[in-house]
Order: structure tokens, then C-alpha cells, then sequence
């Protein structure tokens, strides 16, 4: 659907992005791009929809009016009704949609629709843009930190709903997130951006299966986990946890069946996305800055 082969963005004297390896979305594909703040993720998504001038190539099915995003900054005029922004947007009447009202209904904002747009909630602003968005049925959507600033509860039950909407729809889906989890439930494939440059790209078993291995097995980070699991394979890990990496399912078992022995609580993950992006970084060379 979508290539990416070369890509070189610049603002003024700063490049923003620069992308030397081949990148394509597929049908159906749910990727999700990941990177620190900076990282030139909101920028892939405006290059990709004409909105920012580029020097590389792009080869596209699609145009960019076959795609439609949710952009960070979601702001509206205050003073008209929410369901008169969603008209106008639309260009049409919600008593004249049944699929605008089903998506209504679906995000459980029939009661937001008489409010002034400065009278909703995080999430209630979220759940109108993404109606907006979600009503163009576009072959190609963008989702750029749609879950950003909403508390814990809120974002699961908004990316559930995502998810489940976009089951049974073939179109494919892009999203930026800072959220492990949401990455791990809603995607397949995975785009790491490190200071404008791609650090890795793939499905998300391919990467951890690359980075990490069969499986890992994660502990509290202490003297005695250290030395019990001194000779095994350890990975990069976030503070306070060892990461013990497992080549197949014997050495599985074996680091298991030690925990249990040993009374050691643990967690197996085979698609941990913090741990895989951490490992990736670290064996392609990209370092973080302190
Ligand atoms: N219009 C612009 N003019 C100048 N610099 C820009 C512009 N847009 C982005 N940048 C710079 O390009 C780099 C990448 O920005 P971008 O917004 O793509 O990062 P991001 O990965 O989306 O970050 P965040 O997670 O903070 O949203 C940053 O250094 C940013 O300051």
C-alpha cells in the first residue's frame, strides 16, 4: 500500500527525520510507532500526508485524501455545539447518518453532543475526534497519541473500543503511542524512531524474536536474583528488573522451575515491547541521551 525508501526531512538546519531502509504499511497492517519525545514520529505521519516537504521517495496506492488522521492537537471552537462541529466537519446531518449515530452510540457520546466543546471532558474531546475521524472510513488511518492525558481507566476502555472497531474493517491503521500496552493489544507491526532515524522495523514477534529471543523471563532486580541467574543471558531491562533472556523452551523451563524452587516470583513475556525496544536500541547502537 505504502513504501517508504529513502526519507529525509529537514527544518531549517535540523534534520527531523532521515529514513535509509526500506518501510512498507501492507493491507490490514495495525502499525505502531514508537520513539522518544523528538523522535520524528508526528513528523513521518504529516510527511506521509503532504502536509511536510520531503527530499526521498514514497510509493503509494493511496492518495493522501484516502487517508485521514487524528492529529495531537485536537482544538475547536468553543462557543458552538459539539454536535454542530461534527456537522460541519462531516458535512453532514447526524439525524441523517445511521452509521454516523451507530459510532455515536459507540463511543457513548450521545449525552456530550448539545455541550460546547470547552465544557468536555480529555476523553470526551479524544472520543469526537476520533468520530470525526473514524466516520471517513479511510484506507489509511493515523492515530497520533489519541490516548495521551487520559487516566489509566479511560484509556483501557478507549482502546478497546479502537481495537474491536477496527477488527473486522481491512483498512490499516498507524499509531503513535507512548503506551506499551496499547501497542502491544493493538498492533502487529512495529517502527522505532530514535532522534529521526529508524532503529528498527517489523512485525512485533520478528523484533522481539531478534532483540530478545524465545521468550524472557523478568524478576525484582536484587543480589539474590543476581547471583542466582549469573550465568544466563540478561537483556536491558527498566530499573529494578532483571531480564533473563531464554533461547527456547528448555531454557524456559529451566529458569522457571529455579524461580519456583528458589521461591522467586516471576513474569514470562514473549512480546514485552519495552523490554524488545530497550534491547534494539541497545544492540543497533542508539543511545539515549541523559
Ligand atoms: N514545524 C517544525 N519546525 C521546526 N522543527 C520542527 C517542526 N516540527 C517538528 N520539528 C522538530 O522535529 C523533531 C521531531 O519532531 P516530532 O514532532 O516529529 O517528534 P515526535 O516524535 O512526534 O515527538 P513527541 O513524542 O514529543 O510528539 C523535533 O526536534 C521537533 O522540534
Amino acid at each position: 500500500m505504502l513504501t517508504i525508501n529513502n526519507l529525509d526531512v529537514t527544518f531549517g538546519s535540523h534534520r527531523a527525520l532521515h529514513i535509509n531502509q526500506e518501510i512498507t504499511f501492507e493491507k490490514n497492517d495495525r502499525i505502531g510507532i514508537i520513539g522518544s519525545n523528538g523522535a520524528g514520529k508526528s513528523t513521518l505521519i504529516k510527511t506521509l500526508l503532504g502536509m511536510v516537504p520531503f527530499e526521498g521517495k514514497i510509493e503509494s496506492t493511496i492518495t493522501p485524501q484516502q487517508m485521514a488522521v487524528h492529529l495531537q492537537e485536537n482544538n475547536y471552537s468553543s462557543n458552538v455545539s459539539v454536535k454542530t462541529i461534527m456537522e460541519t466537519m462531516l458535512g453532514l446531518k447526524v439525524s441523517d447518518s445511521q452509521e454516523l449515530q451507530q459510532l455515536i452510540t459507540y463511543f457513548d457520546f450521545d449525552s456530550s453532543l448539545k455541550k460546547r466543546f470547552s465544557k468536555l471532558s480529555g476523553g470526551q474531546k479524544q472520543r469526537l475526534t476520533l468520530i470525526i475521524v473514524l466516520m471517513q472510513q479511510a484506507e489509511l488511518t493515523f492515530l497520533d497519541e489519541v490516548s495521551s492525558g487520559l487516566d489509566f481507566e479511560t484509556r483501557q476502555t478507549l482502546m478497546t473500543k479502537l481495537t474491536d472497531w477496527f477488527a473486522d474493517k481491512s483498512k490499516t491503521l498507524c499509531v503513535v503511542s507512548h503506551y506499551y500496552d496499547e501497542l502491544e493489544k493493538l498492533t502487529n507491526k512495529l517502527l522505532l524512531l530514535h532522534q529521526g532515524e529508524v532503529v528498527c522495523f517489523g512485525t512485533k514477534e520478528a523484533l522481539f524474536e531478534k532483540y530478545c529471543g524465545y521468550s524472557v523471563i523478568t524478576v525484582e532486580d536484587n543480589e539474590q536474583t543476581r547471583n542466582h541467574f549469573s550465568t544466563h543471558r540478561k537483556l536491558a531491562a527498566p530499573s529494578l528488573v532483571l531480564a533473563i533472556a531464554c533461547n527456547d523452551e528448555a531454557e524456559e523451563l529451566e529458569i522457571v522451575s529455579h524461580c519456583i524452587k528458589s521461591n522467586i516470583n516471576y513474569k514470562r513475556r514473549n512480546n514485552d515491547i519495552e523490554i524488545m525496544t530497550l534491547n534494539a536500541k541497545a544492540q543497533e547502537g542508539f543511545v539515549d541521551e541523559k
